[in-house]
């Protein structure tokens, strides 16, 4: 599927970055759904066990699932598109440094940008959309129209 037929979302946060206290890891997850769930019909629920829709882990180098992480910097996450099983999956580099301010990296706008893909959108070209390629930290809405326009073609 191109996106979520079920647009009650389910996710999961499996396991948590030493980086963070588990406080401000929840924090920055809830925030990143919520940017999402404001311009969609689409609600996230957190489960604390079993299987969700969105599973959400931190790992390093080879972690399951043959995408393996390169250590500090380079590949920060990924996410995989809407679907059964691994789809809508989420991953962090754990080999990241994870923040809640400006030092890199933001684990809010990583995970919203992770998000858009798990929702099924891909990279914009658009140097000022969130969906853009490469990282850079900005404060305020993390949204540009370029990245509104994407995700209400899917579940608008
Ligand atoms: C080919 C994919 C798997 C690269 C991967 C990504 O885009 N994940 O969503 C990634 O970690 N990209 C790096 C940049 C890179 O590897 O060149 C990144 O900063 N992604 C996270 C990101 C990008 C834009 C805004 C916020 C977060
Ligand atoms: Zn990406």
């Amino acid at each position: 599927h191109l996106k979520w037929q079920n647009t009650n979302v389910t996710f999961r946060i499996v396991n948590y970055t030493p980086d963070l206290k588990k406080a401000d890891v929840d924090r920055a997850i809830r925030n990143a759904f919520n940017i999402w769930a404001d311009v969609t019909p689409l609600t996230f629920k957190k489960l604390h066990e079993g299987k969700a829709d969105i599973m959400i882990a931190f790992g390093t180098k080879e972690h399951g699932d043959f995408n393996p992480f390169d250590g500090p910097d380079g590949l920060l996450a990924h996410a995989y598109p809407p679907g059964r099983d691994i789809g809508g999956d989420t991953h962090f580099d754990e080999d990241e440094h994870w923040s809640k301010d400006s030092d890199s990296y933001n684990l809010f706008l990583v995970a919203t940008h992770e998000f858009g893909h798990a929702l099924g959108l891909s990279h914009s070209s658009d140097p000022g959309a969130l969906m853009y390629p490469v990282y850079s930290y900005s404060e305020g809405y993390p949204l540009s129209k370029d990245d509104i326009t994407g995700i209400q073609a899917l579940y608008g």
